[in-house]
C-alpha cells in the first residue's frame, strides 16, 4: 500500500489515514513546473503553478543535473493523556550551537507501508521464511487466517467507525485503480495522486530538465481544470518578468551556512518585513494570478501561503522561504536550495521524499526531505509539527535539524544523515544479538522520554521505519509529523497494511462519551512491537495471516499480543510482553522500562553497536553492488 493512496476520515476526534503500498512508490514520480529556472524568479508565480500541476519525474532534474547519481516515575508517565480536539501546539525554544553540525556524528533511513513496497515485498518473503520463527513468535495466535466479512465479526475489537473507514478506504482504493489496488501506477484518477507528486530541486548552476505541464492535475486532487488555469496563468507571470535565463539560474552566493539559532534575526523578520521576493526582484504580481490565489483553493489557506512572498506563515510559529526558516522562539535556520545537490533517494513516506545530499558551503551530508504541498490541512499540520520538534528537541537520541526552506511549492526539511539507514532495512533474518536489540530499545526509549519530559510530545508513529542508524552505532528517533502535544494535539493516524497502534487508539470511546483518549503509553505499545519485529525479522501480524486491514486490526484490539521466539532470553521476553499488555495502564513507563533488567543488563556490557553498524552497512553496499 502507499502513501499516495492514503486517504484522511475525518472523525470528530481523530482523523484515521489508511494508507497502502501500492501506489507509494508512484507517488514521486510526479513533478511539476515547466520551466523551473524561470519559475525560481517569481515567488508568486512559482507557488501558484506547483500547486498546479503534478505529472512527470520528480527525479529527473536531479538526475540528469548534479545527482551523483532516565529520571520520571513511571506513574508519570500514565498521566498524560491526549485528545484530538484541539491543534493547540506547545512550544519551548531550544538552541542549538553552530558546531553541533560538525560535532555530532553523521548517521543514515519507513510506514511499513510505503516503506517502498519493494522493501515490504522482500519482508513479505523474509517474515515467511523463517516461518518457524515467525511462527513461533505468536505464541497466542488470535484470529489469524481469513479476513472478516462483516463488522460483526469484530465485537469489541474495531469499533464500527473504523469498519467503515476501512471500507470507505477500499472503496477509494478501488476507483482510483481499477485494477483493484494492486497497481503500482499512479492512476489519474486517483484524488491523492496530485498531492504525492514532487518537484525536483533545481541544482544551480547546472539548468534543469523543463518537463511539459500539459495533462497535469492539481496537486490538491481538485479537477485538471483548474489546474490547467492555474499552470496557464503562470506562463505570462513569468514572462511579465522577463528576466534572463542566465540570471534566473544564478547560484547563490557562496558562504558558510549558519545553522544555528541565530537569534540576531527577529522572529518577525518574515518575508513582509523584509519586502517580498518579488518585490525585492522588482517583480510585478499580475493580478490574474492574484484573483488564482484568492479564488481558488489557495483561498482557505490564505492565512498560511503567502503567495505574494513565496513564504509559508504557519500562525507566526513558524515562517518559511526561500531563504530558510525562522522560529518564533527566535530561532532562525538559513538554508537553501542553491546550496543542496541532491546525492540519492533514500525512502518515501506518506508525505514525501527523502534524499540524501550535500550542503556545499559546509560539505555535510545531510538528509532532505522534500514535502510537496497539497492543499490539505493535515499536510500543514505534519510540516509545523516535524518543524517545531526537530528543531526544538535536542538529544542525542533524536535527529539533528539543519535548517528547512520553502521554495516551488515544497518544503525542504534538512537533519541529520542516518548513514546506515532505518530499523526496516537492517533486521533482514531478525536481530538475534539481544545486546544489539537492548541498545536499540533503550536509545528510542531516550528518545521518546526526551519528548515527553521536555517537550510534552507524543511520537505516535514509533516503528521501525522512523528508527534510524548511524555507521557510529547512534540509533536516533525521526519523523515526528504526526506527533502531538500530551494534552491536546491535531490526532492523525496512518493505518496503513501494517499498524503499530496500540489497541487503546484502534477503538474508539477509550475516554467515554465518543472521545478518543490515550497517552503516552500508546507510544510504548509501538516500542514493543517494534523490538518484536526487529527481533523475528517481520511484523508480528504478518500479511499472508492477516490478509486485511480489518483482520489485523482486530488481532490487536482482540487477540493475545504476540510474543518473541523462546530462543530469547526470559528478560527480553518480559520487556516485549509488559510493553504489549493490552491494557494501557499497566505498561510501565519510560523510567521503568529504562530500568527494566533487560536493558540494564547491556547498559553494563559492551556492545559493539558501531561494529554492528558497519557491518550492515557493508551488506547494503555489497547487494547493491550485485544488482
Ligand atoms: N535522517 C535520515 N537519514 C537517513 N535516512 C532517512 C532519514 N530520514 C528518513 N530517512 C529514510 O527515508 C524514509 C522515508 O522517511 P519519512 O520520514 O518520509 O517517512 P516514513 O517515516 O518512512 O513514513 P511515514 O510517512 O509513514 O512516517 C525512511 O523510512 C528512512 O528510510
Amino acid at each position: 500500500m502507499s502513501s499516495s493512496d492514503r486517504i484522511s476520515l475525518p472523525n470528530a476526534v481523530e482523523q484515521l489515514s489508511l494508507s497502502s503500498d501500492t501506489a507509494a512508490s508512484s507517488h514521486h514520480q510526479s513533478s511539476l513546473n515547466a520551466n523551473n529556472s524561470e519559475h525560481n524568479l517569481d515567488p508568486q508565480s512559482s507557488l501558484i503553478s506547483s500547486f498546479s500541476s503534478s505529472s512527470s519525474s520528480s527525479n529527473s532534474d536531479f538526475n540528469d543535473t548534479n545527482s551523483l547519481s532516565t529520571s520520571s516515575d513511571s506513574s508519570d508517565d500514565n498521566n498524560n493523556t491526549v485528545n484530538g480536539d484541539n491543534d493547540t501546539i506547545s512550544r519551548s525554544s531550544s538552541t542549538r550551537s553552530s558546531d553541533q553540525l560538525t560535532s555530532r556524528p553523521v548517521p543514515p533511513v519507513r510506514l511499513g507501508r510505503r516503506s517502498s513496497s519493494k522493501n515490504r515485498a522482500s519482508l513479505a518473503i523474509n517474515c515467511n521464511q523463517p516461518a518457524e520463527k515467525a511462527g513461533s513468535a505468536l505464541s497466542s495466535p488470535t484470529s489469524v487466517g481469513s479476513p472478516p466479512s462483516s463488522s460483526m465479526q469484530y465485537p469489541g475489537g474495531l469499533s464500527s467507525d473504523i469498519q467503515e473507514k476501512v471500507k470507505a478506504f477500499h472503496a477509494a482504493r478501488s476507483r482510483s485503480y481499477p485494477d483493484g489496488g494492486n497497481s503500482t501506477t499512479s492512476s489519474p484518477a486517483s484524488p491523492m495522486v496530485g498531492n504525492r507528486s514532487s518537484i525536483s530541486i533545481p541544482i544551480a548552476p547546472i539548468p534543469p530538465k523543463t518537463p511539459p505541464i500539459s495533462g497535469q492535475k492539481g496537486t490538491n486532487g481538485t479537477d485538471s481544470t483548474l489546474a490547467r488555469s492555474l499552470a496557464a496563468a503562470r506562463i505570462p507571470a513569468q514572462r511579465s518578468a522577463s528576466m534572463p535565463k542566465q540570471n534566473k539560474m544564478r547560484r547563490a552566493p557562496p558562504g558558510k551556512i549558519d545553522l544555528s539559532n541565530n537569534s540576531t534575526t527577529p522572529s518577525s523578520s518574515n518575508a513582509d518585513s523584509k519586502g517580498s521576493m518579488a518585490s525585492r526582484r522588482g517583480l510585478k504580481i499580475p493580478p490574474s494570478l492574484r484573483q488564482f490565489a484568492s479564488e481558488t483553493p489557495f483561498s482557505t489557506f490564505s492565512d498560511i501561503l503567502d503567495a505574494k512572498s513565496g513564504s509559508l506563515n504557519f500562525k507566526n510559529k513558524a515562517i518559511l522561504n526561500a531563504d530558510g526558516v525562522n522560529f518564533s522562539s527566535g530561532s532562525s535556520f538559513r538554508i537553501n536550495m542553491s546550496e543542496i545537490i541532491k546525492l540519492a533517494e533514500l525512502g518515501k513516506g506518506n508525505y514525501g521524499v527523502v534524499y540524501k545530499a550535500l550542503h556545499r558551503p559546509s560539505g555535510v551530508t545531510m538528509a532532505v526531505k522534500e514535502i510537496r504541498l497539497s492543499l490539505e490541512e493535515a499536510t500543514f499540520n505534519q510540516i509545523l509539527m516535524e518543524l517545531d520538534i526537530l528543531h526544538k528537541a535536542t538529544s542525542p537520541y533524536i535527529v539533528d535539524f539543519y535548517g528547512a526552506f520553502f521554495v516551488e511549492g515544497s518544503v525542504f526539511i534538512c537533519m541529520e544523515y542516518m548513514d546506515v539507514g532505518s530499523m526496516d532495512k537492517l533486521y533482514i533474518g531478525g536481530i538475534t544479538d539481544e545486546g544489539v536489540l537492548a541498545r536499540i530499545a533503550y536509545a528510542v526509549l531516550q528518545g521518546l522520554k526526551t519528548l515527553k519530559e521536555e517537550h510534552n510530545i507524543i511520537h505516535r508513529d514509533v516503528k521501525p521505519t522512523n528508527v534510524l542508524v548511524n555507521s557510529s552505532g547512534q540509533i536516533k528517533l525521526c519523523d515526528f509529523g504526526v506527533s502531538g502535544n500530551l494534552v491536546a494535539s491535531i490526532s492523525k493516524t496512518n493505518i496503513g497494511c501494517q499498524s503499530y497502534m496500540a489497541p487503546e487508539r484502534i477503538r474508539v470511546g477509550g475516554g467515554g462519551n465518543g472521545v478518543l483518549t490515550y497517552t503516552v503509553q500508546a507510544d510504548i505499545w509501538s516500542l514493543g512491537l517494534t523490538i518484536l519485529e526487529m527481533a523475528i525479522g517481520c511484523y508480528p501480524y504478518p500479511p499472508d495471516s492477516y490478509t486485511s486491514i480489518f483482520a489485523q486490526l482486530s488481532a490487536i484490539c482482540d487477540g493475545e499480543p504476540p510474543k518473541l521466539p523462546n530462543s530469547f532470553s526470559p528478560e527480553a521476553h518480559d520487556f516485549v510482553n509488559r510493553c504489549l499488555r493490552k491494557n494501557p495502564s499497566l505498561r510501565p513507563g519510560y523510567q521503568e522500562l529504562s530500568n527494566h533488567p533487560w536493558i540494564l543488563k547491556y547498559q553494563n556490557m559492551e556492545v559493539d553497536m558501531s561494529a554492528w553498524a558497519k557491518t550492515n552497512l557493508e551488506h547494503q553496499v555489497a547487494g547493491e553492488a550485485e544488482r
